[in-house]
């Protein structure tokens, strides 16, 4: 489904978990900031209103969009936050470089999803023209920003519910008989 069928500030408030307690890095990119500026404030409007406290959000600017790369994997290795969101606008010029640049900033994010165990959630536009970055930034397609809030939330809602099983597995598996094995320290077998 395209942008152009579904507006991007739309969203079920039922399926969002509360997100009180949870805390937010945001990085953005100055290039085209009127653009990221408009994302920004979509990211934060949603963020508050599903109950998140201001003081839960540590903001980093970064100068451009391929390097969010790097601010957002300083920002979750330095603060303590259950999801980053990468905010910047990409918009096609008069060369190649627009493709390497969003080539570069998408994989660069995936790796850190891959790689690290926070969230990092991509709301960055790639568009043709600043006409289509503005309808996507506020504009008649609703905003990308508030899209990647609601992602942020829900993926660090995913994160904390794995956390959790997996130490439920754990207790389940040490309350029937398994042993804790600790790295260092002779093996007891139990008669
Ligand atoms: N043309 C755009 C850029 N280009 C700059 C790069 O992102 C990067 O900052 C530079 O190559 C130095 O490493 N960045 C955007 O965010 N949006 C653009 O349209
Ligand atoms: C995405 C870019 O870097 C691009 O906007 C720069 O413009 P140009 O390709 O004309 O140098």
């Amino acid at each position: 489904m395209a942008t152009v069928n579904k507006n991007l500030s739309d969203y079920d408030k039922n399926s969002v978990p509360n997100a009180k307690d949870f805390r937010f890095g945001i990085v953005v990119a100055e290039w085209n900031d009127t653009i990221t500026e408009g994302l920004f404030k979509g990211a934060i409007d949603a963020l508050l209103e599903n109950q998140v406290p201001a003081q839960h959000i540590i903001r980093w600017n970064v100068p451009g969009s391929f390097e969010l790369i790097y601010g957002s994997k300083k920002m979750l290795q330095t603060q303590n936050v259950d999801a980053v969101i990468a905010i910047g606008c990409v918009i096609q010029g008069q060369t190649k470089h627009f493709d390497f640049v969003c080539e570069g900033v998408t994989q660069g994010i995936k790796d850190l999803n891959v790689q690290t165990d926070i969230p990092v959630i991509f709301c960055v536009l790639t568009d043709n023209t600043m006409q289509q970055s503005i309808d996507r930034s506020g504009g008649i397609h609703g905003n990308k920003g508030t899209e990647a809030a609601i992602a942020a939330i829900k993926m660090a809602y995913i994160r904390q519910q794995a956390s959790l099983s997996h130490q439920i597995d754990n207790q389940h598996l040490l309350s029937s008989g398994a042993i804790q094995i600790e790295e260092g320290k002779p093996l007891e077998l139990k008669e």
